[in-house]
């Protein structure tokens, strides 16, 4: 209940711009060829040792050049599962016990260790993994981890600190947030290797120890910053990392009586199995889990007839195709006036025409490659269809290539029929949707905008008048747990705009939030009475 003590104050770490020249330049292309030149570990870690999986074997590769072997996966077994399940058993009773501070420290030292000397291998990583740009890298992989980790430790802090506000006379009462009974299990995404990192170490701050699946694509990413974790002085069994595809994982830990947590991101058909499970399994926990999950979306633009056509553009540029439209933010549909469209369409068209696609180790390219062959698929699927369908013209992009890479064109597409798949559904990749309607429907366009799409995760509104903003804000406010007001709906910073969203998306418990961490804990209330009646009865019997 150590939380008087003054560790450092966060600050959002600064983004590093990786110019021709930059000593952060230098350091990312040394380390790229280093990853690259070898075959890495990607075992399991249970208890702190290492151990290969007695599952089936799963290639990773880079997506950008998909026959460059990065190293090879055995998924985690139900014997592997089992041991992990024990270690984070056997990891608990002291890792609860330890102090808070000293928790603060070993996550203050993984923040301050990837800000410096583990910055670049781990940038290089999701690069070469997750076929990120440079920036793209470095604004996840570095900073939104180095924030998540600084930022969860202030708001721990806070969440410890936050004490009863009454005594009755003679009376002390203390709140004591004891971590859950059990294990938490973590599930990552491959997209984000913030939010790998960021998931397993939110509910070990506040004490709790932890099985973490990461994704296979991502597995490289996550094995370093295993390894930073422990360079950090994470204590072994505190956080079990269980690589592959999770099935014999979730078989064990879904059904365990100690299961106390579920703290997940990925995609929606995924979230609604997990839970289908614990609902399944639910009268055999020792408590009920809980069920924290932030998944996918289908991220709107909307623009009104008062639109700076320049900031629309752009903001459909950055936030439908960087990173290859693979964040759960990505603008993926819009809807725009005619009279903006006249302004927007042709400079829109070029630019998309003119964005660079490739190996991101070359660091001129804007995009990489969509990060597996199942992906790809998909999207190619998609854009067929699209090539196809009477009432959507595909203006800008709509061709693949997966000769080498995973290669997807950014695409836009029109469509008159704001009702169409191409509007509703997830494809997690670059293709914009555009709905262009006349400026006298606005009204009713944003209207049906409601309701149009499942999923509640973000959304923005292009617009330089004030009542019109204000009219979007109030009939949109459940359509978006992130909402922009003149810029892309993409890149939440830790601290600033807490991140996640309702309906289809997630629980909404806001990543890097206190509101996250207060579900990795299980309040105790402490009264204690300092002179206690020793006669039972009360004045009013006479
Ligand atoms: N809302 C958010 O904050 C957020 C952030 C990032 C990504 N996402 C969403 O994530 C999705 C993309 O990520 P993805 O492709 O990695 O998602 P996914 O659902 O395919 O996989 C997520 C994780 O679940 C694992 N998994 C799948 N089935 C499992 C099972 N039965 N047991 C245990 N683990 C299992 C995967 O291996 C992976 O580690 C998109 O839908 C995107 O919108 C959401
Ligand atoms: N928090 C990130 C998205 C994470 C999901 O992929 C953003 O705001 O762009």
């Amino acid at each position: 209940m150590d939380a008087t003590t003054h560790p450092p104050a966060p600050v959002n770490e600064p983004n590093l711009t990786y110019a021709p020249g930059s000593p952060e330049r230098a350091g990312l292309e040394a380390a790229l060829v280093d990853l690259e030149g070898t075959e890495h570990d990607l075992s399991a870690v249970v208890g702190g040792e290492r151990r290969t999986g007695g599952g089936r074997e799963i290639r990773v590769v880079q997506p950008h050049d998909h026959q460059h072997l990065l190293g090879t996966i055995r998924s985690a077994s139900t014997a592997d599962a089992e041991a992990a399940v024990g270690a984070a058993a056997d990891a608990a009773p002291e890792w609860r016990a330890m102090s808070l501070d000293a928790r603060c420290a070993v996550i203050l030292k993984a923040a301050d260790l990837l800000a410096g000397p583990w910055r670049q291998r781990i940038n290089a990583a999701t690069m070469l993994g997750q076929s990120k740009t440079a920036f793209q890298a470095e604004i996840d992989a570095a900073c939104e981890l180095i924030d998540f980790w600084r930022f969860n430790v202030h708001f721990a802090r806070q969440i410890v600190a936050d004490q009863p506000i009454a005594n009755s006379p003679g009376v002390w009462n203390r709140s004591d947030h004891r971590p859950l009974e059990g294990f938490v299990y973590a599930i990552t995404p491959f997209n984000f290797t913030a939010i790998a990192g960021n998931l397993p170490t939110a509910p070990a701050l506040m004490g709790n120890t932890v099985l973490w699946k990461p994704s296979p694509t991502q597995q490289l990413a996550a094995s370093l910053t295993m390894q930073l974790l422990e360079e950090a002085g994470m204590p072994p069994g505190v956080i079990n990392m269980l690589p592959g595809d999770g099935l014999d994982v979730s078989e064990v830990a879904l059904a365990h009586p100690d299961l106390a947590g579920i703290h997940f991101t990925g995609s929606t058909p995924t979230f609604q199995h997990l839970w289908q499970q614990v609902g399944a399994n639910i009268s055999g926990y020792r408590s009920y889990p809980r069920i924290v999950g932030e998944t996918g979306g289908k991220d709107f633009i909307v623009a009104h007839p008062s639109a700076d056509p320049d900031v629309l553009r752009v903001a459909m540029l950055r936030g439908a195709f960087e990173f290859q439209g693979q964040k759960c933010s990505a603008a993926s549909r819009a809807y725009v006036p005619r009279s903006v469209w006249a302004q927007v369409r042709d400079r829109l068209v070029a630019d998309t025409e003119a964005l660079s696609v490739g190996d991101v180790t070359d660091l001129s390219h804007f995009m990489g490659a969509v990060i597996d062959d199942r992906a790809f698929a998909k999207h190619r699927t998609a854009l067929e269809r699209a090539h196809a369908t009477d009432g959507l013209d595909v203006v800008a992009g709509g061709t693949t290539d997966d000769s080498t890479g995973y290669f997807v064109r950014p695409t836009v597409v029109e469509g008159s029929d704001p009702t169409d798949e191409m509007f509703t559904t997830e494809y997690f990749g670059p293709i914009l949707a555009v709905h262009v309607f006349e400026d006298a429907d606005f009204e009713r366009v944003v209207r049906g905008m409601e309701s149009s799409a499942p999923y509640a995760l973000t959304g923005a509104v292009i617009a330089r008048d004030r009542r019109a903003i204000e009219w979007v804000q109030r009939e949109l406010r459940f359509t978006a747990g992130n909402f922009y007001v003149n810029d892309k709906p993409t890149g939440a910073v830790v601290g600033q705009q807490p991140f996640g969203g309702a309906r289809a998306s997630g629980t909404n418990d806001k990543a890097g939030a206190p509101s996250n961490l207060m579900r990795w804990t299980s309040p105790r209330s402490i009264k204690e009475t300092f002179v206690a009646p020793t006669d039972h009865r009360y004045p009013h019997m006479g």
